[in-house]
């Protein structure tokens, strides 16, 4: 309950010991069934109904708190739930941009579902059950030691040997349970996956629901759920078992004591149908203890993401940076876990300046770091060694509001929400007038799309866009970043074949920031490398050569050989061609 805070967890504790109560007084109602019992016996009827309306009161009184429990364990769950998806949801805006991949989004979904209604039901589900089967035999076999302390010290000395069977068997469901839990967050990321794939797998002739990954994860489900079955099954049989043995073990005493006649025989008698309410609930025990570490697991898994390390936000943040250039200062950078021999670098000690308003292309082979490179600035992954600082200020150093502020990101995965168009370009700067938003969108070419459109400007695109072509998508995104006005531009030129008007709306955008904003591109165009103020050719994570057009043409080198080559054939700068494989 710590993962409720505070507050949540000073309830936690009265609703337990709330609980604890309803348990001792239903075991005073089951123990004071003896004295009645005895008193009709000796045909003392006065006592009889005395006892009877003792019980009567002590049975209305749990009855009454059991409610009260009830409704608390209700708050509790809603409080928990509230405060739970407060905590993800925060956790979530700290976390790096880079965390976030199909794998971590469809853990968090089944997390934030699944753990959530755990925790709703482990409240009023389990932990009120656990406790009153708990704490009842307990207060019936201390209440037994009044009336025979041989029987009573019997059923204590059991209690130790059923706890520690019912541990026994609820920790090995609970490895079960975890085994499960894994195996289903699994299955959602591939479901994710194979739903967001659709495209990619049907032209690749993977049609209908055969996919392997899926498939295999599927399995694995069920090869958990059996084992957890089997384990929660075996957990049973020993429970009830152990039960079994400690309530023959309290007859056979009882009787044992009648035949030596150091015990009364209607006394056993009535003790016995004490005992038969001490062994009752224990046997469910292992099942509550295994359902609470189903629960446990699920919590621990919100825990777990609760407590994933978020971007580093500095103590005392420096102020926003007046000027904007930005420096890449021996970056070393690789996607793994530090910097061990799992994790080769991707960016080997790069360093490279952008100057203020001034536009540096990046271009290169596929997979030399481009993309890694311009992203760091952003702060989608921190550096491992050296820094990237804009306008002389380290980007860590820098609160992440301030950081995205001065940034205008125009990348090719850039997501449009399933909102009016107008809506999604104000996204780049909510304050923006009316005007500013149709003149942004006006440079873009999205008033032609919004003309288009049955709803103009208030046409809703779709989730992710995609009512919209990927050129227009790109378009729309561009609007965004205009309107945003940020005084650094990162650009990722689209890959694949713009329509010509997205390319001459690129092209245009570029001119325009030029000389208004710190511009970096990564360039797959001739185009936008001509007008370029510098070029830096990259090539397994170092500038190999930086320098304007005309210097690095005059270098004969990696770029002079890119640039014939495309002017030669190809207009556009695609993946395959600048592949290693073929020198640019
Ligand atoms: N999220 C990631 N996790 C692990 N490795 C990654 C990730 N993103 C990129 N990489 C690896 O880092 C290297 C550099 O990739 P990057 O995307 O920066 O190159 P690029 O020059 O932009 O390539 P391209 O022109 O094909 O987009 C590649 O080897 C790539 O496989």
């Amino acid at each position: 309950m710590a993962i409720g805070g505070t507050a949540t967890r000073r309830e936690f504790r009265g609703f337990l010991a709330l609980a604890t109560l309803v348990g001792v007084l239903q075991g005073l109602a089951l123990a004071t069934t003896v004295p009645v019992l005895l008193s009709l016996h000796h045909d003392d009827t006065g006592a009889a109904w005395g006892w009877l309306a003792v019980l009567g009161l002590v049975a209305a009184a749990g009855g009454t708190l059991l409610t009260r429990v009830t409704m608390r364990g209700f708050h509790l769950a809603m409080n928990v739930i509230v405060a739970m998806h407060r905590r993800l949801g925060q956790r979530l805006v700290e976390l790096p941009i880079g965390w976030f991949t199909p794998a971590t989004t469809g853990r968090t979904s089944h997390v934030a579902v699944r753990g959530t209604m755990f925790v709703a039901q482990t409240a009023m589900d389990i932990l009120v059950p656990l406790t009153l089967h708990v704490v009842t035999p307990l207060t019936v076999a201390v209440t037994t030691c009044f009336y025979d302390w041989r029987m009573g010290l019997a059923l204590l000395a059991a209690a130790p040997v059923i706890w520690l069977s019912a541990t026994l068997a609820g920790r090995r469901n609970g490895a079960a349970e975890r085994r499960i839990h894994d195996a289903a967050s699994a299955t959602n990321s591939r479901l994710l996956e194979f739903a967001d794939k659709q495209l990619t797998l049907r032209s690749a002739g993977i049609e209908g629901t055969a996919y392997a990954p899926l498939d295999d994860a599927i399995d694995e489900q069920r090869r958990a759920g059996r084992r957890a079955l089997w384990s929660s099954v075996l957990g049973l049989v020993l429970q009830g078992f152990v039960v079994q043995a400690a309530f023959g073990a309290a007859v056979t005493l009882g009787v044992y004591l009648a035949v030596r006649g150091t015990a009364d025989p209607v006394h056993v008698v009535a003790l016995i149908g004490l005992c038969a309410q001490f062994s009752g609930p224990l046997k469910i025990l292992a099942e509550l203890g295994t359902a609470l570490r189903r629960s446990a697991v699920e919590v621990g898994a919100v825990r777990d993401l609760v407590e994933l390390e978020g971007l580093p936000e500095p103590a005392t943040p420096s102020p926003p940076p007046s000027r904007h250039d930005l420096v890449f200062d021996n970056v070393t950078f690789g996607y793994g876990e530090g910097l061990g021999k799992d994790s080769e670098p991707v960016l080997n000690g790069l360093s490279l300046t952008v100057p203020h308003h001034s536009m540096v292309a990046l271009v290169g082979p596929s997979g030399s770091g481009k993309t890694t490179l311009t992203r760091l600035i952003a702060r989608f992954w921190d550096v491992q060694e050296g820094a990237v600082t804009l306008g002389g200020t380290d980007v860590r150093e820098l609160a992440t509001d301030d950081l995205m502020a001065q940034l205008s990101l125009v990348f090719q995965d850039v997501y449009l929400f399933d909102d009016t168009l107008e809506a999604n370009i104000r996204l780049g700067n909510p304050g923006a007038t009316d005007e500013q938003v149709r003149r942004a969108a006006e440079f873009a070419a999205v008033t032609e799309i919004a003309e288009r459109l049955p709803d103009g400007w208030q046409s809703t695109v779709g989730e992710g866009g995609r009512a919209l072509s990927g050129g227009e998508r790109q378009r729309v995104s561009i609007a965004r970043a205009l309107v945003k006005n940020a005084p650094v531009v990162l650009f990722d030129e689209a890959t694949a074949a713009l329509d010509p008007t997205t390319e001459a709306v690129v092209t245009e955008s570029i001119r325009l920031l030029a000389g208004r904003a710190t511009v970096l591109v990564i360039a797959h165009s001739l185009a936008t490398v001509a007008q370029a103020d510098s070029i830096a050719f990259l090539d397994g994570g170092v500038v190999v050569e930086h320098g304007t057009h005309d210097d690095l043409i005059a270098r004969n080198g990696r770029y002079a050989q890119f640039w014939r080559s495309r002017e030669s054939g190809h207009h556009r700068l695609d993946k395959a061609g600048a592949s290693k494989g073929e020198q640019p």
